[in-house]
C-alpha cells in the first residue's frame, strides 16, 4: 500500500524516476529510428527531384527496381517501433510490483475528498492549487509551487465517489471536470483515461441520481452534440424528458454530503482541525501556564521538562522539546522499514479502517540505547512505571496523503478489547511524541474538551485517559486531523494501569 504514509508514497517517487529514464530510452530510440526513416525519404525524394531522373543510368534503374523489391519493404515492415515499444512494455511490468495498486488510487481520491471537506475547500480552488476555506481571507496552505490539476485528474476522484454511490462528491469533481474538459476540447493527452464525453455522461447520471433530472437532461443533450449515436444516451434523454413533463421541474436543493460514521461530533471535530491552536473560550485561565518541571526525578535535575499546561480537565500537557531533532530522526529511521498499516480495536479483533489511515511500527527498548533513553525520560517526566508490560512498546507512526485518526479513545471502552490482552489493565495514560513537523493540518483535536494542539516538532503531549477511580475519562475523545501538507510522524507511548497503583493512587472520593 503506497497512499498510507507518506514514506511510501515518498519510495513511489524513486519507481517513477526509473519510468522516466526507460521513457527516456525510448523516446531517443525512437527518434533515432524517425531520423533514420527521414534520411531514407530525403535520399529517395532527391532523386525524384532531378530533372534527369530518367533512368538511363543502368545504376539508377538497377536502384529503382531494388528499392521497390526490398527497400521499401524493410522500412514498411520495419520490427524496430514495435521493438522500442516491447522493450519500454518490459521495463514496466518489471517495476509493476512496486507500483501504486487500484486501492492506493481510491485511497488518494478519497483523501483529496476528505481534505475538501475537513478544511471546508472547494474542488474549484483545489484544481487551481489553492488551499482557502470557504469564508477565509488566506489559505492554511501555500505550495512553495503552484501545482494544478487536470481534467482527467479531476474525473478520477469524482470517479471513486461515483463508484460507490456519493453523488455528492461525484458532482463536485465531475464539474469541474467537465469544465476542464470544456477549455480543452479538441485536443488529447495521451495520458488521459477520460474525455469531454465520459465525464458528461458520468455527472448527468450523478444529477438524475440526486434528482436534478434538469440538469441531467441539459448535460446529456450536450454529450449528444459530440455523440449522436450513443443510443443508451438518447434513451436517457427521452425518459429525462418524460420525467420532467410527468412532475414539472421542481429542482431539488444542492446534494448533501453523505454522513460518515461519526456524524454527532463531526462539525465539531472539523471545526477545531480547521483553526488549530489551543481554544479557550472566554479567555484567561488562571492556572494555565508554563514551568519547568524536575518532578523530584535526579534524571531531570540538569534538564528539567518544559511543561506547558494545556487543559486542567481533562488533564493535558504539553512537553516542549522532550527529544532533540537528532533523537526523532533516529526514532523514525529506526521504524521506517517495519512500518504496516494501523490498524484498530474492532471488538476482540484488529483490523484496518478508512477511520485511521497511517502506518505505523513497534519499537522496542532493546531495539536501540535512544529508544531506551526516551522510555527513562518518559518515565521521570510522569512519574510512572514504563518497564514491561505496564506500557506498551513504543508505536511509531507516520501518516499518509490526507492521513486522519478519527475522533477515539486510547482506552479501551469494552472489557473484550484486544488491549487487554496484555493484562495490565487498561490505558491509563498517553504520551505522544511530535516527531516531526507539518506544513499544514494533522493537529491533535480533543473533541468534547474543544480545543486542538497544533504539531510543535518535538513536543511530547501527555494526558490521563482514566479517572482516578480507573473509568474511561469521556472527555478525552481525540482525532488526528487530516494532514493537509507534509510529512507526519508521531510516536505514541501507552501505559497500562497496572503498576501505577502508588504512582497514581485513587482520589479522595470514589467518583474522582
Ligand atoms: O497523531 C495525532 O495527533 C493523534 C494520534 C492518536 O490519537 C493515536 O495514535 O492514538
Ligand atoms: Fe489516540
Amino acid at each position: 500500500e503506497t497512499y498510507s504514509a507518506m514514506l511510501s508514497i515518498r519510495q513511489a517517487l524513486g519507481a517513477e524516476g526509473r519510468l522516466l529514464r526507460l521513457l527516456r530510452t525510448y523516446l531517443q530510440e525512437e527518434s533515432d529510428r524517425l531520423s533514420d526513416l527521414a534520411r531514407f525519404y530525403n535520399k529517395v525524394q532527391a532523386l525524384h527531384q532531378e530533372p534527369a531522373a530518367s533512368v538511363d543510368n543502368p545504376l539508377l534503374a538497377f536502384g529503382l527496381i531494388k528499392r521497390l523489391r526490398s527497400d521499401w519493404l524493410n522500412v514498411v515492415y520495419s520490427e524496430a517501433a514495435s521493438e522500442n515499444t516491447r522493450e519500454l512494455q518490459a521495463g514496466f511490468e518489471a517495476l509493476r510490483q512496486e507500483l501504486p495498486g487500484p486501492e492506493d488510487l481510491e485511497g488518494a481520491a478519497q483523501a483529496l475528498m476528505r481534505l475538501q471537506d475537513v478544511y471546508a475547500l472547494s474542488v474549484k480552488g483545489l484544481a487551481k492549487g489553492v488551499f482557502e476555506p470557504a469564508g477565509a481571507r488566506s489559505p492554511l496552505y501555500r505550495p512553495g509551487q503552484p501545482v494544478t490539476l487536470s481534467a482527467d485528474d479531476c474525473f478520477h476522484v469524482g470517479k471513486v465517489a461515483y463508484d460507490v454511490g456519493d453523488y455528492y462528491h461525484s458532482i463536485a469533481w465531475l464539474e469541474e471536470a467537465v469544465d476542464l474538459f470544456r477549455l480543452s476540447y479538441g485536443s488529447w493527452n495521451t495520458e488521459d483515461l477520460a474525455s469531454l464525453e465520459d465525464a458528461l455522461d458520468h455527472l448527468a447520471f450523478s444529477y438524475f441520481m440526486a434528482g436534478n433530472v434538469s440538469h441531467a437532461l441539459s448535460l446529456s443533450r450536450e454529450f449528444l452534440r459530440y455523440d449522436p449515436s450513443n443510443l443508451r444516451v438518447a434513451r436517457n434523454v427521452a425518459q429525462y424528458e418524460k420525467l420532467l413533463e410527468e412532475q414539472g421541474t421542481a429542482e431539488p436543493g444542492p446534494p448533501r454530503r453523505p454522513d460518515g460514521t461519526r456524524l454527532q461530533t463531526r462539525d465539531a471535530y472539523e471545526e477545531l482541525c480547521r483553526s488549530p491552536g489551543t481554544q479557550v473560550r472566554g479567555g484567561g485561565v488562571p492556572r494555565l501556564r508554563c514551568t519547568y518541571e524536575t518532578n523530584g526525578s535526579p534524571y531531570l535535575l540538569l534538564q528539567p521538562a518544559k511543561r506547558e499546561t494545556v487543559r486542567l480537565r481533562p488533564y493535558v500537557a504539553l512537553y516542549h522539546d522532550f527529544v532533540s531533532d537528532a533523537e526523532a530522526e533516529t526514532v523514525k529511521a529506526l521504524a521506517g522499514p517495519w512500518l504496516q498499516r494501523s490498524v484498530v480495536a474492532s471488538g476482540e479483533k484488529q483490523q484496518k479502517a478508512e477511520y485511521r489511515i497511517s502506518k505505523s511500527a513497534w519499537l522496542k527498548d532493546t531495539a536501540d540505547p535512544a529508544v531506551a533513553a526516551l522510555e527513562r525520560r518518559i518515565a521521570a517526566v510522569t512519574g510512572l512505571d514504563v518497564r514491561a508490560p505496564y506500557a506498551e512498546y513504543l508505536q511509531v507512526v507516520n501518516y499518509g496523503l490526507g492521513g486522519h485518526y478519527e475522533p477515539h479513545f486510547d482506552h479501551a471502552t469494552s472489557g473484550k478489547s484486544p488491549l487487554y490482552r496484555m493484562k495490565s489493565g487498561n490505558r491509563i495514560a498517553t504520551v505522544m511524541i511530535y516527531l516531526s513537523s507539518v506544513e499544514a493540518g494533522g493537529s491533535t483535536a480533543f473533541i468534547y474538551a474543544n480545543f486542538s494542539v497544533p504539531v510543535v516538532k518535538n513536543a511530547a503531549l501527555f494526558w490521563w485517559n482514566l479517572r482516578r477511580n480507573g473509568a474511561g475519562d469521556g472527555d478525552t475523545l481525540h482525532a488526528a486531523c487530516p494532514v493537509l501538507a507534509g510529512d507526519k510522524w508521531v510516536a505514541n507511548k501507552w501505559i497500562h494501569e497496572h503498576g501505577q497503583e502508588f504512582r497514581r493512587p485513587c482520589g479522595p472520593r470514589p467518583e474522582d
